[in-house]
């Protein structure tokens, strides 16, 4: 069984309509009073039949009616009980399960972005359909299961203790063997944990399963087997495996459990037979033990019941441990009152970070000592090689996560003051992956500002040089992405983007390889829209084409999480260093590009390009 603490998460979702699940209970178990009447009922027709089995003449039809009819209301009741019962608890049920999805997907948007990085898609859809649909299972039949499934043994028990003690006693027998199989099953160490394990091979064949539907073009185009999707067939081996163990370990108790419980009355048989040949009232007794054998059979109903209700609280136990670790991820602290910045400069003052290992806890240090400002109205570049740390710096101005040493302001304004709704506001960003959404192209670029006029929407996709093809589409601006076969290209996309970033208008804009994607002609008209976008803003781009931020007026280098060098393109050529070295890597790869025979021709587009960006 799951510990108390566990147990007392879900208890605390349902108190939220403690209310509504009170009236549920009532019912439940007037429904189980009235469930047991039938059985009293029936002793009492067949007490009356028996005492006069001899003379059939002198049976009081009025007592045989009278209880037939109890037994038909109790039914009747039964049912009515169970209905208003059920219909609580899915009132309940479904409020809780939608303010509990309202919360998650609220906290989950108030994690900081960084979360999103490190949660494959797959676990969080998981735990936000599955795991919170199961809640509603637990509490809208589970709870009314488990307070009939409780409290019709003990009424029924108690009944029978009533009627004949001893009999009663020999039935506790079997019952308590099968649950102390059950508890020393669950509540050992290796059931828990044999349950965890399984509870995570689930989730690990989820967010895996879905890794591999979206990885499929890769695995068309790339003719790979499905045997090399190793990790999808390795989380489905383990499932396998593990669904084994569960199954090989539940096996005995489970088995022994479901003969105990279904076989009551072999334990009650040759004792009744052992108590009646001592009995003085024969007949009264063996009333008494038909009875017996009678509700027997219904007691192991709800025992049952209990026992699949304890296997399928498990899981909903485990489910819930994954919504408590989404509400235990700690959310952007806001301040109290958020100071508004006055002017757009950033400054990284002695920036420090490292990310810490989900697993381990470890902290894998990336950043040190980043210190520089960027001045408002200019453009700082970040170069350097692959894994320096570049898209780190850009993504800890957006608070993907905070900082461990240092500080980052905008304006003076320390960016935890400004307030996560002031920061969006102030700063605007088109990332290397464009994500449009499963909406109109319109609804897509004013996503940048929610008020604009379908004028100012159409004068920014037209400087983002994206008018022209969206005019072309079938439905225009009310064209659906991925409706109908319409997709961008990674290119129209990106202008897309632009369009939606000029729209906001932020002061700050940042920029990462926004042109990685492009094809020659894609490119230039994304560097057009791009250099209307960054007019007049404090721009801080990550480019690994060096042409592209010849003219900033900053470049930093960026190596192993330290800035190894800084100033202009020309400051840089001068220092020899790194930058000079990856400028001559640029240029000999364009010109590798074309050919030896275009060498000369090669050099002038280098040039050319260099010109493109401002
Ligand atoms: N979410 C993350 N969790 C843990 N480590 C990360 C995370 N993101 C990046 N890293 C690590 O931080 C280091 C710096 O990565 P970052 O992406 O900032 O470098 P970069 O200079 O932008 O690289 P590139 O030019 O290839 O995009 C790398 O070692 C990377 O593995």
């Amino acid at each position: 069984m799951s510990s108390k603490s566990e147990m007392s998460g879900l208890l605390r979702i349902a108190a939220e309509k403690k209310g509504l699940l009170t009236v549920a209970s009532i019912f439940s178990i007037f429904s189980s009073l009235f469930q047991i009447v039938p059985f009293v009922a029936v002793y009492k027709i067949v007490e009356e039949l028996l005492n006069h089995a001899q003379s059939p003449g002198s049976i009081d039809k009025e007592i045989i009616l009278y209880w037939g009819a109890i037994a038909f209301m109790a039914w009747i009741g039964a049912l009515v009980a169970l209905y208003i019962g059920g219909m609580c608890s899915h009132i309940a049920a479904f409020n809780i399960l939608y303010q509990l999805r309202v919360r998650l997907v609220d906290h989950v948007a108030k994690v900081p972005m960084g979360y999103h990085t490190k949660t494959a898609t797959g676990e969080m859809k998981k735990i936000i359909e599955v795991s919170v649909e199961k809640i509603e299972k637990f509490i809208a039949h589970q709870l009314p299961d488990i307070v009939s499934a409780v409290m019709i043994p003990i009424l029924l028990l108690g009944y029978l203790f009533w009627l004949d003690w001893r009999l009663a006693l020999v039935l506790l027998l079997p019952i308590g063997l099968g649950f102390w199989l059950q508890t020393c099953l669950f509540g050992s160490e290796s059931g828990q944990k044999a349950y965890r394990e399984f509870q995570y091979a689930v989730e690990e064949m989820n967010a895996t399963g879905v890794e591999y539907v979206r990885g499929m073009p890769a695995v068309k185009i790339f003719g790979i087997k499905a045997d090399s999707f190793l990790t999808f067939k390795q989380a489905v081996a383990n499932y396998r495996d593990i669904s084994l163990k569960i199954t090989d370990l539940c096996k005995t108790p489970y088995s022994l459990f479901f003969v105990l419980v279904s076989s009551l009355f072999t334990f009650v048989v040759p004792i009744g037979i052992l108590l009646a040949s001592g009995h003085s009232e024969n007949q009264s007794f063996a009333i008494t033990l038909i009875l017996f054998l009678i509700i027997t059979p219904s007691l192991s109903v709800p025992l049952l019941k209990l026992m699949y209700v304890g296997s399928g609280l498990r899981e909903i136990v485990e489910g819930n441990k994954r919504i408590e670790a989404i509400f235990a991820e700690a959310i952007v602290k806001e301040p109290e009152l958020s100071q508004v910045p006055t002017a757009y400069d950033i400054a990284f003052q002695h920036v420090s970070f490292a990310y810490e290992n989900e697993e381990s806890k470890d902290f894998k240090p990336v950043l040190k000592d980043i210190h520089f400002v960027a001045n408002a109205g200019e453009m700082t570049a970040l170069v350097g090689p692959s894994g320096g740390g570049k898209s780190t710096i850009a993504n800890l101005l957006l608070r993907f996560w905070d900082v461990q040493e240092g500080t980052i302001t905008i304006g003076g304004v320390p960016i935890r003051d400004m307030g996560t709704e002031k920061l969006m506001d102030t700063v605007s960003f088109v990332f290397q992956d464009v994500h449009l959404f499963y909406d109109t192209i319109e609804a897509n670029i004013r996503m940048g500002n929610t008020t604009a006029s379908n004028e100012d929407v159409i004068a920014s996709a037209k400087t983002a040089c994206c008018h022209e093809f969206i005019e072309k589409l079938a439905h225009g601006y009310d064209t659906k992405i991925g409706e109908g076969g319409t997709y961008l290209s990674g290119g129209e996309a990106q202008r897309i983007a632009i369009a939606r970033a000029l729209l906001r208008n932020a002061p700050i804009l940042v920029l990462d390889e926004a042109t990685a994607y492009a094809d020659a002609e894609n490119e230039k008209k994304i560097q057009q829209g791009l250099v209307e976008l960054v007019k007049g803003k404090t721009v801080l781009i990550i480019a690994h084409r060096l042409s592209t931020i010849r003219a900033a007026e900053q470049i930093l280098v960026v190596k192993q999480g330290e800035i190894v060098e800084r100033g202009t393109h020309e400051d840089l050529r001068g220092l020899k260093g790194l930058y000079e070295q990856m400028w001559q890597a640029h240029i000999s790869a364009a010109v590798w590009k074309l050919g030896a025979d275009h060498q000369s021709n090669a050099s002038k587009e280098v040039k050319g390009d260099e010109s493109i960006l401002l």
